[in-house]
């Protein structure tokens, strides 16, 4: 669903009117490559060292998973990356990477895959986490969302033929901002687009500098486009998005953006302007059902019907000699209910769950001295809980526990619990809490609970926002820390707080039309308002030596006393 844009315009309409700022050609900038210091690339693999190559030969032999990857030689030479960027070089397997080829195949259904042997599927799942693995390159993989790239949305074509306008995606964590923006590098690549990734959380403006002055050049030598990618957007403070702001207009950069915050709070309006925000939702459970069903054939892990009754493990024959791994479908369909939307956290709940029952498998054998391992793993309900309180420290950033932690939190500072203070603050950004939130919550605190008993404290909690806001996390995690010892150490004061309520409650109680402003309180600019009594009979206090007796509440509201009485 798109909630703002450009008018009528498709995107490019302005670049017509706006005169680019000039960088110098430099040939030399055209060559610079964004190295390991600089901006990091979409796809970018870690490279490992070679594994013996037993284990690479019995990772092939799943062949029926494989996908290989196999970009242009343009591409490699230049490393610009997507995917397979470094697919050219003949020596450069890895665990990850031949693990990797298993992945990207199977669909969400619920038929068995080939049964894979446990020691197989162990290896598949180690290195990289099972969401980065299971990162769908094509729209067709990519689950959900349709709302926002649907068929029947107006995105849909123009990421089909690749034009792409500039885009904010807008989400919860693991609803598959990046995971778009892989896509569209992914088309990009056929379409000789060059696709940069910054990571807001670490580029710096130089890095933003750079990418800018390689685009120009890649613009006006080759008339290549230059798509870039920030992840994180909102953490970029205002003069870093400054910077590439004259570029989106004149069409140097398509800018895609991803945030998990409100852009209209955290996105220059300016850029904000010039670029489409698409919002992506949480992913329904039939979602993530779909997604990690696909994860499940991808490892030729057999879902198991509870309805049928018997012993499960003996369903299935496996042909192998080696044992075979099983899960529940209760376990996946619990597993879709607990990542609330998260696939990230669906996915590496599984891994996790599939990992610890297949390792305890090992132990077990060792205990008990046997020297052949049972034949068959079954992954339970109740692993895939214990993977995902592991994989997500129990905390959800978006329901309950949120809300819980918040308010445990506040109370603690209330009740001037220093450690109990700490305890939740770190709960929370442990679990990955967005600190802003955090942050918020003291400016708030800040008035609400310690007022004026000490001014001070509405100053310190603003002045951490916007730390946080410049540096993010994890450095700002100490600014938190500061700032909440300081509330549970500080003086508290409702004073203010309560006697605001009692106005709110007077209004809202008042019977009947509100009462007028005196006349004598008016302003009088022109000559009829004085002739109608505006401003008659008002003392001007600072003309007076002594205090003055005027009236400024309402004639009915005289007398009363807001920090007194509960209700007028
Ligand atoms: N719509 C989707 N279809 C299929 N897989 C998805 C989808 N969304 C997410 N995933 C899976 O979840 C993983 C995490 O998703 P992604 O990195 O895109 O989340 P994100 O929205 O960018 O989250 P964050 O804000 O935390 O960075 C992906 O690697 C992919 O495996």
């Amino acid at each position: 669903m798109e909630v703002s844009g450009p008018e009528d315009d498709p995107f490019l309409s302005q670049l017509h009117q706006v005169q680019c700022p000039r960088v110098p050609a430099d040939d030399a900038c055209r060559a610079h490559q964004l190295s390991a210091a600089g901006p990091h690339r979409a796809g970018e693999r870690a490279k490992g060292p070679s594994p013996p190559g037993a284990k690479r030969r019995r990772l092939s032999e799943s062949s029926a998973l494989k996908q290989p990857a196999t970009p242009t030689a343009a591409e490699s030479s230049e490393g610009e990356g997507e995917e397979g960027d470094d697919g050219g070089e003949t020596e450069r397997h890895c665990d990850a990477d031949a693990a990797d080829t298993a992945f990207g195949t199977g669909g969400g259904s619920r038929a068995h895959p080939r049964a894979l042997a446990a020691e197989e599927i162990r290896q598949m799942l180690e290195g990289k986490p099972l969401a980065d693995k299971m990162r769908p390159d094509t729209l067709q993989d990519y689950i959900g969302q349709s709302r926002a790239v649907g068929q029947e949305t107006l995105l849909r074509p123009l990421l089909e033929t690749n034009e792409i306008p500039s885009l904010i995606l807008w989400g919860p964590p693991g609803c598959g901002k990046t995971t778009l923006a892989h896509i569209i590098a992914n088309n990009s690549k056929k379409h000789s687009i060059r696709f940069v990734t910054l990571s807001a959380t670490n580029a710096k403006t130089n890095d933003v500098r750079d990418v800018i002055k390689q685009a120009q050049n890649e613009k006006s030598f080759f008339k290549r486009k230059t798509i870039l990618f920030i992840d994180e957007i909102h953490r970029f403070n205002k003069s870093q998005q400054d910077t590439f702001l004259p570029h989106v207009e004149c069409g140097t950069l398509t800018l895609i953006g991803a945030t998990t915050e409100n852009p209209s709070f955290q996105v220059n309006a300016a850029l904000l302007s010039r670029c489409r925000v698409i919002v992506l939702e949480k992913l329904p459970v039939e979602a993530m059902v779909t997604i990690l069903m696909r994860a499940i054939n991808s490892l030729g892990i057999h879902v198991l019907d509870s309805s049928r009754p018997g012993d499960p493990l003996s369903h299935s024959s496996n042909s192998s000699s080696e044992p075979s791994v099983f899960i529940e479908d209760k376990a996946v369909d619990t597993l879709a209910y607990l990542s609330d939307g998260d696939a990230r956290t669906g996915l590496n709940g599984l891994q996790l769950a599939v990992l610890a029952r297949l390792s305890s498998r090992k132990m077990f054998c060792k205990k008990s001295g046997q020297t052949y391992s049972p034949s068959r793993v079954l992954i339970t309900e109740n692993d895939v809980k214990e993977g995902l309180q592991r994989s997500h420290i129990l905390y959800d950033r978006a329901g309950e526990e949120h809300y819980n932690c918040i308010s445990a939190l506040h109370k603690a500072m209330r009740g001037s619990d220093q450690n109990a203070s700490l305890y939740w603050l770190a709960r929370m950004l442990e679990g990955g809490e967005d600190p802003l939130y955090v942050a918020r919550r003291l400016v708030r605190f800040a008035s609400e609970d310690i007022g004026l008993a000490d001014p001070s404290a509405l100053t310190q909690a603003v002045a951490a926002y916007q730390g946080c806001h410049f540096i993010g996390m994890p450095e700002c995690e100490v600014l938190l820390a500061q700032c909440v010892v300081y509330f549970a150490r500080a003086p508290k004061s409702i004073e203010v707080y309560s006697a605001y309520n009692n106005v709110k409650a007077c209004l809202r109680n008042h019977q009947g039309p509100l009462p007028p402003v005196p006349l004598h309180l008016r302003n009088a600019p022109t000559r009829l308002m004085k002739d109608l009594g505006y401003g008659k009979g008002y003392k001007y206090n600072p003309m007076y030596s002594e205090p003055v007796e005027q009236e400024y509440l309402p004639e009915e509201l005289r007398g009363v006393d807001f920090f007194k009485q509960r209700r007028c």
